[in-house]
């Protein structure tokens, strides 16, 4: 990365200020937009984001405002990180700015609801760049650990190889580490499905299950994410790393995690119409819940976790009785199956991502990999 390459990011909450600072702590001269001017001035005055970011003193270098046109001149990187159902509203009020040669990065973990798109795939369709311009960054990433600087990876997807190498570079600070892929469609569902998981996980824990429950949606869990994943071309691989198992484990044991948060007061009692009201930032689970079902059964890919949940949120399943037909509604016993109807290739891929661990531990973090 050249140092003070000039890049935007949209969407001043949790992550996308929290990835701002990312960007600022690994030299990049950025500017932050924010919707409402107030925040914009409580961040580049007291450096501050009291409402999103409690406790967590913001870098000197990073600049804020609520004018789009400001934010966006000259950049020549844009990452978005606005809730998924309003990134195409956004896209449209942001293109007129836009630098020629712009790559945009999606920060979000959403499909757009009215069509069940990604949101590379928003991107596309609404500006008028090529795909290899366009990246998607996932991982275990919750944004208040990583504000404080708590040590964590991420991969950075792009159907082009430079181009998320590229971005790698700019995301990669002392505390941020970005690996890299090409598997743009394993690296977006992953993000978007733990959400679903993570929801049926907050779902048990709201009821009081304990930790055998929880580690058999999650385990099968991953097992609808691959499923799903696989069935619209992702590669199994990506979904035994980082935006796969790695974002399942954070998102379902972390109480940080809106979604999950989400699933436990349902789980408690509460209605669909209260958590909502509750919830003060973007919980992107509830929103993808209908249209990832939908896309599951135009593959016919069955997703027994998320339809369970999908029951939960429209009151037709009492909680408590998520847990016993985790796998199946048929009584006679299922083989386990895990990855991939049980042939080598499943067993092959696991080990795949063991090695690269194993590979990226001994290399101490020194170059950007693939995940
Ligand atoms: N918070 C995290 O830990 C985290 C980590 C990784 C990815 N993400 C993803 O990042 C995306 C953003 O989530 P977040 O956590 O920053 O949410 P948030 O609720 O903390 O912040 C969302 C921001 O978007 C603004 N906003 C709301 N409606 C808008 C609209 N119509 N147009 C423009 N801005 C609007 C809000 O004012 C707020 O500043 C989501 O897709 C989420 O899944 C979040
Ligand atoms: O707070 P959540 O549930 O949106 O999860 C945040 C991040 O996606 C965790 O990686």
């Amino acid at each position: 990365m050249v140092p003070g390459t000039r890049v935007a990011v949209l969407g001043a909450g949790s992550w996308g200020t929290t990835f701002a600072k990312i960007l600022v702590d690994g030299g990049a001269d950025v500017v932050l937009w924010a919707r409402r001017p107030e925040l914009a001035r409580e961040i580049s005055e007291a450096r501050r984001n009291s409402d999103y970011l409690p406790g967590v003193n913001l870098p000197v270098g990073l600049r804020a405002t609520s004018r789009l046109d400001l934010a966006l001149a000259g950049a020549e990187y844009v990452f978005v990180s606005v809730p998924s159902q309003s990134l195409r509203e956004n896209l449209i009020a942001a293109e007129p700015y836009l630098a020629p040669n712009v790559t945009i990065v999606s920060l979000m973990k959403g499909v757009e609801r009215s069509t069940g798109m990604r949101m590379s795939t928003v991107i596309e369709q609404v500006l008028p760049i090529s795909p290899e311009r366009i990246a998607a960054i996932s991982g275990p990433n919750l944004a208040l650990e990583i504000a404080k600087e708590q040590p964590t990876g991420a991969v950075v997807s792009s159907s082009s190889l430079e181009t998320a190498q590229a971005v790698a570079k700019l995301a990669t600070n002392r505390y941020f580490r970005s690996y890299v892929n090409t598997d743009v469609i394993g690296t977006e569902f992953g993000g978007v499905l733990k959400n679903l998981i993570a929801v049926a996980i907050g779902i048990v824990d709201g009821v009081g299950f304990g930790e055998n429950t929880k580690a058999s949606i999650i385990t099968r869990g991953l097992v609808e994410m691959t499923d799903f994943a696989v069935a619209f071309g992702a590669h199994p691989e990506t979904l035994a790393g980082l935006a796969g198992l790695g974002d399942l484990i954070a998102t379902c044991q972390s109480p940080l995690s809106r979604n999950n948060t989400a699933g436990r007061l349902l789980g408690q009692g509460y209605s669909i119409h209260d958590v909502v009201k509750q919830m003060q930032q973007t919980t992107e689970g509830l929103a993808s819940v209908k249209p990832i079902l939908e896309l599951a059964r135009a593959k016919g890919v069955a997703m027994p976790i998320v339809e369970q949940v999908r029951q939960v949120l429209d009151g037709t399943l009492n909680p408590r009785d998520i847990a016993p037909h985790l796998t199946t509604d048929s009584s006679e016993p299922q083989g386990e199956r895990t990855i991939d109807d049980g042939q080598a290739h499943g067993s092959a891929a696991l080990w795949g991502a063991f090695k690269r661990t194993f590979d990226q531990l001994r290399d101490g973090g020194r170059s950007s990999r693939r995940d």
